[in-house]
């Protein structure tokens, strides 16, 4: 059965875009936006690859001609390509809460979560032969995790990642836990988590993929271990954008990295047969660095300069909360379940919501201009990333959707989800 749009939903639209115009106008980041390149879309896949940055073709451009079209191989030290892993990981640190020396960018997530899920159980040493895994993971995390625990010859359980404190104990090497579930936009509880493994005695390795430059995580406050995360979605980097490693510096200097390339080494040039790692952050570098997409990172993090993590979470939760109120005025009822928790300490920078028929769904909001995306088998993910997403945006979005949904015949929005 089609049901029309009822003419009640449309005086509801007329009045929730009159209080996203209010909100835009009263929010502190609204000049923010002017920092990045946009169009008429409304944009919800942040989360996915952030928006080009205004800072970025222009860098890009004067790193090809100048750096290296006319200095060339000068660049490496005289334009500082050789320390860049380090002085962009120094520069993203401040926004994971991390002091200088503890963060480097380079390599992909998978690479990285690689790097630290073997180097914590090292670092955990011989008596500890567990890894526990958020088993509702990100599935790249699962795979290295895997493959790390044959190498390693670890028992790798995947468990529900509120069951992970409970289960932790005497033999746990360390836990990679995801800080934002991918699918459903759960924020787990970071500082309860690390603490319960610390008193087992275990290491914390946190996938902030989903939650690097959207809200706070204070990794150096909660004394987390490890961390890894990608540079290409809140933090704008681009596609394929290196990502970042975090060791904690009282762990540094027993870090025992499974990738030791040549310039993690303590003097690369020396090209010395054995390896010797640089004392600090440096030893997380593998090989040489994408040059080209790492400053392109570098010069998309001005988009945050003079912006406080904590304003950025204050409006992803009041975009969120927006958001799900225009969803409950807007879409018809049963249409389209909120999988995201409702509680802020428990909610990311997404909205998911399950739909019979997400994939089309998709299709026919991308076709009115609302970007967002689907994860199998049924939810729809809209990302709100607080620099650049307005309010209007959050409403005109859950209305297109509510129309699109009262078009079609309504079906269980499913309710096996977690
Ligand atoms: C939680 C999480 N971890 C890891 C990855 C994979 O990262 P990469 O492709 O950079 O290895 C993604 C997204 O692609 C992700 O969402
Ligand atoms: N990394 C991606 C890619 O290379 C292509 C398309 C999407 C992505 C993503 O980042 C997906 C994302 N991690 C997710 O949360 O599903």
């Amino acid at each position: 059965m089609n049901r029309p749009v009822p003419p009640a939903n449309s005086e509801a639209a007329a009045r929730l875009a009159r209080r996203a115009e209010a909100l835009d106008a009263a929010d502190p980041l609204r000049r923010v936006r002017d920092r990045f390149v946009l169009d008429e879309a409304v944009y919800l896949d942040g989360n996915s690859l952030g928006a080009l940055p205004r800072s970025v073709p222009g860098r890009v451009a004067d790193v090809v001609a100048e750096e290296w079209g006319r200095l060339r191989i000068r660049s490496w030290t005289e334009s500082g390509w050789d320390t860049a892993p380090e002085r962009i990981g120094d520069r993203l640190a401040p926004l994971l809460g991390a002091a200088p020396g503890q963060v480097v960018v380079g390599d992909s997530t998978s690479v990285n979560l690689f790097k630290l899920l073997v180097g914590a159980v090292r670092l955990a040493g011989d008596g500890r032969d567990e890894i526990l895994l958020d088993a509702d993971t990100f599935p790249t995390d699962r795979y290295v995790a895997e493959s790390a625990a044959r190498m390693t010859g670890r028992r790798l359980r995947a468990l529900p990642p509120a069951g992970i404190a409970a289960e932790a104990g005497a033999h746990t090497a360390v836990a990679l836990v995801n800080h934002v579930d991918y699918r459903s936009g759960e924020l787990r509880d970071l500082p309860a988590l690390t603490a319960a493994l610390h008193e087992a005695g275990a290491l914390a390795l946190w996938d902030l993929c989903h939650s690097a430059g959207a809200l706070p995580v204070d990794l150096d406050r909660h004394a987390v271990d490890l961390a890894v995360g990608c540079g290409y979605k809140y933090l704008n980097g681009g596609p394929g954008a290196p990502a970042f490693a975090y060791v904690r510096a009282d762990h540094l200097s027993r870090f025992d990295s499974p990738l030791p390339g040549w310039w993690g080494h303590r003097d690369p040039f020396a090209m010395s047969a054995d390896y010797a790692p640089h004392a600090g952050a440096r030893r997380l570098r593998v090989g040489t660095p994408d040059i080209l997409s790492m400053l392109a990172l570098e010069a998309a993090l001005d988009a945050f300069d003079g912006v406080e993590v904590a304003v950025v979470r204050a409006k992803s939760l009041a975009l969120t909360d927006f958001f799900l109120e225009c969803v409950g005025e807007l879409v018809p009822e049963g249409a389209a379940a909120p999988l995201t928790p409702a509680e802020h300490a428990r909610r990311g920078s997404q909205v998911s919501l399950r739909c019979p028929d997400a994939a089309g769904l998709l299709g026919r909001l991308v076709a009115r201009g609302v970007v967002a995306d689907h994860r199998p088998p049924d939810v729809l993910r809209f990302g709100f990333a607080p620099l650049y997403t307005g309010f209007a945006e959050a409403a005109r979005a859950a209305a297109t959707l509510g129309e699109l949904l009262a078009e079609r015949p309504t079906g269980p929005a499913g309710n096996g989800g977690r």
